[in-house]
């Protein structure tokens, strides 16, 4: 965000251009997510691995197994940003969940991350104790 005068608010083009506080937010559901899962009811009998899964059973996905898979993310329990400029495969990082229900405030819960970060950075000074 250069060209700004200090104290001056970020806009939404401002905001489009953070990929970095954006990935290092992604990195940070990554490991720690917000959402440890949801629940799915199955429409038909469905046969997974060996196993049946009945009609009208409750299933229960996760976001642990594939968030820490290091198939997906190497030194998985690292915290890499930059891990983030590259695509990762679909259904694999999950924090606003995916396919016809993923998160209908995925884009809202972006934006109040990304201002909120961007008033922590400018009007505090972060160290460590
Ligand atoms: C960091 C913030 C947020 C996270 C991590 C998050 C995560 C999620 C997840 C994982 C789901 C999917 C649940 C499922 O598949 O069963 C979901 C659904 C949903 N979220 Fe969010 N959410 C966030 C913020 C928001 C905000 C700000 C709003 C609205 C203003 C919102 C509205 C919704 C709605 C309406 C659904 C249901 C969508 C549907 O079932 O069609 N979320 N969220």
């Amino acid at each position: 965000m250069s060209n700004k005068i200090p104290g001056e608010n970020p806009t939404l083009e401002d905001m489009k251009k953070m990929k970095y506080t954006w990935q290092v937010a992604r990195e940070s559901m990554r490991l720690f997510l917000p959402i440890f899962g949801s629940f799915r009811k199955a429409i038909a009998d469905i046969e997974y691995e060996g196993l049946t899964i009945p009609k009208g059973w409750k299933v229960l996905w996760t976001t642990y197994e594939s968030h820490y898979a290091d198939d997906y993310f190497q030194d998985p329990l690292n915290f890499n940003p930059s891990r983030f400029e590259e695509p990762i495969p679909p259904y694999v990082f999950l924090p606003f969940g995916g396919g016809p229900r993923v998160c209908a405030g995925y884009q809202l819960a972006k934006l109040n991350i990304l201002i909120f970060v961007h008033f922590i950075v400018t009007h505090y000074d972060l160290s460590l104790l």
